[in-house]
């Protein structure tokens, strides 16, 4: 009151304000009731005209979100990602939205604010903006309806070159800027029961392993051959395109453990810059279940199911693993969640047929640029028409340590490329198996700055052991290894290796 009374001046201008507008509301309250339809639709008509010459600006709104299924809308996405570059030389007011590569923070226009862009010397607005805004929420906490989404303003005269040329560029730009900033994303599906608004089917973490094809220990021909292969697929829109197969490509990886098959497939995700689903079939109850997750995952992708002998009833190991949980269930009475668990596996009805279904026709139509890869340590279990060509294109088999995987790990563990021990070593691997996981075992330090000398020895030692054991075992280990290498001879011919 005493701010009113020593300004009378502003009292005023507020009483004019509110009665001037009051007075608007009430004449057109009666115009509506008391004129004709077609006298008003010519007022409107005129008045937008009139509106359009005094501010001769079109907008374009794009929402985050599109439809009722709230699915994020793309072009939101990829307009964030352009803004954020120009914003962090231009606004003044930043938010920090996430972490790249856990090391440099990701900026972008705070809300409201408004950056200008120049294209083809055509001045254009953008602003950021969210609903209800911040101020008329009157909650601590994130309000779970804000609708946010970013408007663009130009003149009128220029609208068709910036819907034809100027937003397509936005979209190309936005698109490769997300690819060059986002975390990467590993994604694990979660069992059905808690799928609900707030739990989503598939869980992630951002996705960091550190693996690449330099560091990956194996023969060099095949890992370019590997290579040459993914980068084939990326680039092979159009040829996909041109012959009409979906655009994705099965991956076998086989060997026995510790050869290498998952640091394959994070040394292939960051080669590819794709995210990766962990698909864990068992956690899944039935083929409508699958479908639901498969439909939900995203392109530019690898799913990855991981000891698929183990993981699909051919080889009836959920009923073994279900028997295992009903035994410590019978075990322990008191614990209920055990034995629901057990109930639950019970009713799991995903077939191989199923699995097919999924991979041949939903998951091809779900978009392209998609890998799908299976790991196995036992190929011989799997039916062959789930790695038949055209499901699974590459069979790669991945094995003992060899020489030349040997002396990356060297590389990797003991920053060498040669040393008067590699010689010694070459013969033993030669001579025996041993899984590129166990070498590295024994090249990594025991204790701080121990020496090369001593860790090469170490290997020495468990090469000239598992050799012995070998020996001793030799009728055993032959027959084992008859049986573990069931692909046949046309098959062999198209694998890499
Ligand atoms: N070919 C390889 N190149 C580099 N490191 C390897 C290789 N194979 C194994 N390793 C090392 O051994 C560890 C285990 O390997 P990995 O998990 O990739 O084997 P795997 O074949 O997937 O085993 P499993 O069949 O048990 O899942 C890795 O963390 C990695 O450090």
């Amino acid at each position: 009151m005493d701010d009113l009374a020593s300004n009378p001046g502003s009292t005023m201008a507020t009483f004019a304000v509110v009665y001037s507008t009051a007075t608007m509301v009430f004449f057109y309250t009666m115009a509506r009731e008391h004129f004709p339809r077609y006298l008003l639709d010519c007022i409107e008509k005129y008045g937008r005209k009139l509106v359009n010459f005094a501010f001769p600006y079109s907008q374009i709104t794009f929402p985050e979100f599109t439809d009722e299924y709230m699915r994020r809308n793309e072009a939101f996405t990829a307009i964030q990602n352009y803004l954020s570059e120009k914003s962090t030389a231009s606004a003044n007011r930043l938010k920090a939205d996430a972490l790249r590569d856990s090391r440099s923070l990701v900026l972008s226009m705070d809300y409201n604010e408004e950056i200008a862009d120049v294209f083809d010397g055509i001045k254009v607005w953008w602003t950021s903006n969210r609903n209800p805004p911040r101020s008329m929420q009157f909650s601590v906490y994130p309000a779970v309806d804000e609708k946010r989404y970013y408007k663009l303003e130009f003149h009128n005269r220029h609208k068709k070159h910036i819907i034809e040329s100027y937003l397509p560029k936005v979209m190309e730009d936005g698109k490769a800027i997300g690819r060059d900033n986002r975390l990467r994303k590993l994604y694990s599906n979660n069992p059905s029961k808690y799928w609900n608004g707030f739990n989503p089917k598939w869980s992630h973490v951002a996705f960091e392993h550190p693996a690449s094809f330099d560091t990956l220990a194996m023969d060099a021909k095949r890992k370019e051959e590997i290579v040459n292969d993914l980068n084939t697929f990326k680039e092979g829109r159009e040829y996909y395109e041109r012959i009409g197969k979906p655009w994705k490509r099965g991956y076998l990886l086989y060997g026995p453990p510790g050869t290498g098959k998952s640091t394959m497939i994070a040394a292939m995700a960051n080669h590819l810059q794709y995210d990766v689903y962990d698909l864990d079939l068992t956690a899944i109850k039935d083929n409508t279940e699958l479908r639901r997750l498969l439909i939900d995952t995203s392109s530019k992708s690898i799913l990855v199911v991981e000891d698929i002998d183990c993981s699909l009833d051919i080889t009836g190991e959920r009923e073994s693993k279900k028997r295992k949980i009903k035994e410590d269930a019978d075990m322990d009475p008191i614990s209920k969640e055990v034995k629901k668990e057990a109930e639950e596996m019970t009713d799991c009805k995903i077939t191989l047929s199923g699995v097919l279904n999924c991979i041949d026709g939903l998951w091809s139509s779900c978009g392209g640029e998609r890998i799908i890869v299976f790991t196995t340590n036992y190929p011989e279990k799997l039916d062959p028409a789930l790695i038949r060509r055209g499901r699974m294109d590459k069979h790669i088999e991945m094995s003992y340590c060899c020489f030349e995987a040997f002396k990356v790990l060297a590389n990797n563990y003991l920053k060498i490329d040669s040393h008067f021990l590699f010689e010694a070593i070459g013969e033993l691997l030669g001579k025996t198996n041993m899984t590129p996981a166990d070498v590295a075992e024994n090249l990594i330090p025991m204790y701080k700055d121990e020496n090369v000398e001593t860790r090469l020895n170490r290997l020495i030692g468990a090469l000239n052991a598992a050799k012995e054991e070998e020996g001793a075992s030799r009728p055993n280990q032959k027959r084992k290894r008859k049986r573990s290498n069931p692909i046949n001879k046309r098959e062999k011919r198209n694998i890499v290796s």
